[in-house]
């Protein structure tokens, strides 16, 4: 993870720019993320797999069971104007949102518990871990290009619930695990 910001309010300026909050310019720490239940860890792409290793571990501690592979770039993957319209919808999943990033870059945008996002750039080597029932938001950054392993526990589901979406179960669990 390289740096995490509050965001400004600019809606007309690309959605690819930093947009760091001309307010709040310093970067969020990394405890504040762990508080809304964000996780992070920074791994060696080149050599992440074996057996005991932090890749391994999480894994299997936390049951990712599937694995796949999604290219985001506008030769690469198929409906991708689409497919940008709506990684850039907020939205919350009733599963984590579990990413590896392998290269390119881009940023995960996440509420705070005031409800105010917070920019995370994520580059080569970052995982981070969403929670479910978290409201969030995803954009490639000026470089349009990001290749990442996608985790799951399970048969996968990618499906977006988009906000409004606060009676929702995971929402409410969620909530639940912030007090
Ligand atoms: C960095 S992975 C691309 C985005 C994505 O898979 C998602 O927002 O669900
Ligand atoms: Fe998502």
């Amino acid at each position: 993870m390289s740096g995490a910001w509050y965001m400004d309010e600019d809606y007309e300026t690309d959605q690819r720019e930093p947009h760091r909050s001309p307010n709040e310019p310093a970067d969020v720490d990394m405890s504040l993320l762990a508080d809304i239940g964000v996780l992070h860890w920074k791994l060696d792409t080149a050599n992440y797999e074996g057996e005991g290793g932090t890749f391994d571990k999480l894994r299997k501690e936390r049951g990712y069971n599937y694995s796949d592979i999604i290219t985001v770039s506008p030769d690469k993957l198929p409906n991708y104007e689409q497919k940008i319209k709506s990684f850039f919808e907020e939205h919350l999943h009733s599963d984590e949102e579990i990413r590896f990033i392998l290269e390119g870059s881009g940023y995960f945008d996440v509420r705070s518990k005031g409800d105010k996002w917070i920019r995370i750039k994520v580059e080569c080597g970052d995982l981070i871990i969403l929670p479910a029932g978290i409201y969030h938001r995803f954009t490639l950054d000026n470089k349009n290009y990001i290749k990442a392993m996608r985790l799951f526990q399970g048969e996968p589901v990618w499906t977006p619930i988009n906000r409004p979406a606060d009676s929702h179960p995971a929402r409410m669990t969620y909530l639940q695990s912030l007090q």
